[in-house]
C-alpha cells in the first residue's frame, strides 16, 4: 500500500469505521447485532446477510452472467424476494452511500462482513470492485415449497455443490428466521427464528442435530414447506454433523460467505483483500478556512484492545515548501504541532477486534508562495520511547499538486430555476494559472429508482465571489453548478484544469459539507519552522 491509492482509501474507511465519503455510519446501523425495530425477532445482521445471498442468487455458473451485482436495487418486487427487510435494507441502508469507488454492491458485500462481525461471528476478509448491473438478473433464489432436485440445481447454477449447499443455508439461518407477514402459512401464530440464540453460532446445527430444534424449515405444519429439513438431511446429515462446532462451524462460513459475496459476472475483477492499515492519512487537501490558506491533513492511529491512547502521546505534521526559497525543505521545515485530537468512528469489524481509532486533525495555515510538497509525522508517545516516523515507507506523502484546490467554505446550494437543487461548487486555481480548459464530473449513485450512477460534466466558469468570506490569496475562482433533484448524500466531485498542456486534478469531493456546514470548522494549527 502507499498513499494515496483513493479506491483502497475509500474501501478501508468503509471496512474499518464503517462510514462512507460524508461520514455517515452505515456499519453502525448492524452494531451490536441489533434489531430495526424492537417488535422484530430478526436482526439488522440477518436482514443483510439475506439480501446478499438473494442478490448473489441471480448467478449463472453456465454463462458467467450475475452474482453479487446489486441487480436487487431492480428485483424487489418478485415473490422470491419478499419481505420488508429486504426492503429497508436496500431503500434505508444501502442506497445512499455507493461513490465512485465503492460500488453498491461493495455495500451489499461488505453488509456480510459487517453483520456477521456485529452478531459475534468470524471475520470475513473483504474485497472491493464489483460492478452494479444496470437492470434486474435472472430468476433464481430458492423458495422452501420447490423440491430438493429443484434447490440442489440452483446452487448448482449459482456455483455450489450439494454439500456447498448444506453448508451455505446452515450458514445464513444461523440468524433472524421467518416471518409471519411474509410467510403466514409457515409461521401462521407470528415470527419465529431458525434457532435459540440471536448472536452468529452454530447454535442452528446443534440444535438440529440434538433434536431440539424449533427452525421453521424444519418444524413446519406443512412439510411441503420443511425445505432445511430437506437440504441438512440430504447426505444423511454428514455435512451437518460435520459443522457440529463452533469452530469448524464459524471456519466454514467465513470461507463460503466469502465465496458468496465474491461471486460476480464474468469479467468483474475484485480487488485484494482490504487490509486495515496501521496509520492511515484519512485525507490531505490545500484548501481554505475562512479566508486563510491551510494545508488540511487528518492522521489517523490506531489502539489496540484495552491499550489507552497514551496520554502525554505528541503528534506532529511536518512538511516541505513546493515553492519559493526554501523549496523541499532547503534549509528549513514546517511544523504543526497539537492538532485536535479525536476518534474515529469504527465498524462493527474493528469494534470485534477491539481495536479504537485515535485521530489528530491539523489545519496549518501556509502561505501559497510557499505551498506544501511533501509532508510526514512525528509521533512521540511522551513515555521515553523512541520518537516514531511515518512517511509513507520512505518518501514522504506527497501532495500531487497545488494548481487547482477546492473551497468547500465558499460553495453554496441554491433552489434551481426549474426546481431541484443547485450545487454552486467553487474551486481555486493559482492565480498566475490561465486553464484552456475548466471541467467539473459529478458522480451520483443516490436514489433506488434513478440508474446506478449519475455522470455530470459541466464546465467551470471563472467568477467573482461576491463579498466576504473571500477566496485566499494567491488563488481566483472558478465555479460550476450541478442541478440535482434534491440534495444527495452521495454526490460527489472532480475537477480538472489543463494548464500550459498539463492537467491537474482534485478529485472525489464531497459536497454535502458546503458553506457554513459545522463539519469545516477547524482550529487552525499553530506552526513553527525547524531548520533542516
Ligand atoms: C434453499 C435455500 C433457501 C431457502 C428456501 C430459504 C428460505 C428462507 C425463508 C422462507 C426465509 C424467511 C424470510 C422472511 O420471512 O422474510 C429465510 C430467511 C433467511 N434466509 Fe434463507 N433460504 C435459503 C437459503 C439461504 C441462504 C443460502 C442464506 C445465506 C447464506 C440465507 C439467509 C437467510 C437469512 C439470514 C434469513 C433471515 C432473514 C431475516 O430474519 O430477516 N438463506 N430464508
Amino acid at each position: 500500500y502507499q498513499w494515496p491509492s483513493p479506491q483502497y482509501d475509500a474501501l478501508e474507511q468503509f471496512v474499518f469505521e464503517g462510514t462512507d465519503h460524508i461520514g455517515l455510519d452505515i456499519g453502525g446501523v448492524t452494531r451490536d447485532c441489533t434489531h430495526r425495530d424492537p417488535s422484530l425477532k430478526s436482526t439488522v445482521a440477518a436482514e443483510w446477510v439475506r439480501l446478499a445471498y438473494h442478490d448473489m442468487a441471480t448467478h449463472n455458473v453456465d454463462d458467467g452472467t450475475g452474482g453479487l451485482d446489486a441487480s436487487i436495487f431492480f428485483e424487489l418486487d418478485r415473490a422470491e424476494n419478499v419481505g420488508q427487510g429486504n426492503v429497508d435494507t436496500v431503500t434505508l441502508d444501502f442506497s445512499v452511500s455507493a461513490n465512485k469507488y465503492v460500488s453498491r454492491a461493495d455495500l451489499i458485500a461488505l453488509g456480510v462482513s459487517w453483520a456477521v462481525a456485529s452478531c459475534s461471528g468470524p471475520i470475513i476478509p473483504f474485497k472491493g470492485g464489483r460492478v452494479d448491473a444496470l437492470t434486474a438478473g435472472r430468476l433464481g433464489v430458492p423458495e422452501p415449497q420447490q423440491t430438493l432436485q429443484s434447490h440442489t440445481e440452483s446452487f448448482r447454477q449459482q456455483g455450489f455443490s450439494p454439500s456447498d449447499m448444506i453448508r451455505l443455508v446452515a450458514c445464513g439461518h444461523t440468524l433472524g428466521g421467518v416471518r409471519n407477514a411474509d410467510f403466514p402459512d409457515i409461521v401462521p401464530n407470528g415470527d419465529e427464528t431458525f434457532d435459540t440464540t440471536t448472536s452468529y453460532d452454530h447454535a442452528v446445527v446443534s440444535e438440529y442435530i440434538a433434536g431440539t430444534t424449533s427452525n421453521p424449515l424444519i418444524v413446519v405444519q406443512d412439510s411441503t414447506f420443511a425445505s432445511d429439513l430437506r437440504i441438512f438431511s440430504s447426505d444423511g446429515n454428514v455435512t451437518m454433523n460435520s459443522l457440529n462446532s463452533e469452530e469448524t462451524f464459524k471456519t466454514t462460513c467465513s470461507t463460503l460467505l466469502q465465496r458468496m459475496v465474491n461471486t460476480v459476472p464474468n469479467g468483474v475483477v475484485l480487488t485484494d483483500t482490504i487490509e486495515f492499515l496501521l496509520a492511515k492519512v484519512s485525507s490531505a487537501q490545500i484548501t481554505q478556512v475562512g479566508s486563510q490558506l491551510v494545508f488540511d491533513v487528518l492522521f489517523r492511529l490506531s489502539q489496540p484492545p484495552n491499550v489507552p491512547v497514551p496520554p502525554n502521546r505528541s503528534v506532529k505534521l511536518l512538511w516541505c515548501d513546493a515553492r519559493g526559497q526554501f523549496t523541499n525543505c532547503n534549509q528549513r521545515t514546517n511544523v504543526a504541532s497539537l492538532p485536535v485530537a479525536g476518534t474515529a468512528v469504527v465498524s462493527p469489524i474493528t469494534e470485534a477486534q477491539g481495536i479504537t481509532l485515535p485521530t489528530y486533525q491539523f489545519a496549518a495555515p501556509i502561505d501559497a508562495a510557499a505551498s506544501v510538497s511533501k509532508f510526514w509525522f512525528q509521533v512521540d508517545e511522551g513515555d521515553g520511547s523512541p520518537v516514531q516516523t511515518y512517511n509513507n515507507g520512505g518518501q514522504g506523502y506527497i501532495i500531487q499538486q497545488d494548481q487547482l484546490i477546492y473551497l468547500p467554505g465558499i460553495s453554496s446550494f441554491s433552489l434551481g430555476n426549474s426546481g431541484g437543487i443547485n450545487y454552486n461548487l467553487v474551486v481555486g486555481v493559482r492565480t498566475e494559472s490561465n486553464p484552456t480548459s475548466a471541467t467539473l464530473h459529478a458522480f451520483d449513485k443516490g436514489g433506488v429508482q434513478s440508474g446506478p450512477l449519475t455522470d455530470i460534466t459541466v464546465n467551470l466558469v471563472p467568477v467573482t465571489i461576491a463579498g466576504p468570506p473571500n477566496v485566499a490569496p494567491g488563488y481566483k475562482t472558478y465555479t460550476a453548478t450541478v442541478n440535482r433533484p434534491s440534495i444527495s448524500t452521495s454526490l460527489t466531485a472532480d475537477f480538472q484544469v489543463i494548464i500550459d498542456g498539463v492537467t491537474y486534478t482534485e478529485e472525489f469531493k464531497q459536497t454535502l459539507n458546503i458553506g457554513n456546514s459545522p463539519a469545516l470548522d477547524r482550529t487552525l494549527s499553530t506552526v513553527t519552522t525547524i531548520p533542516s
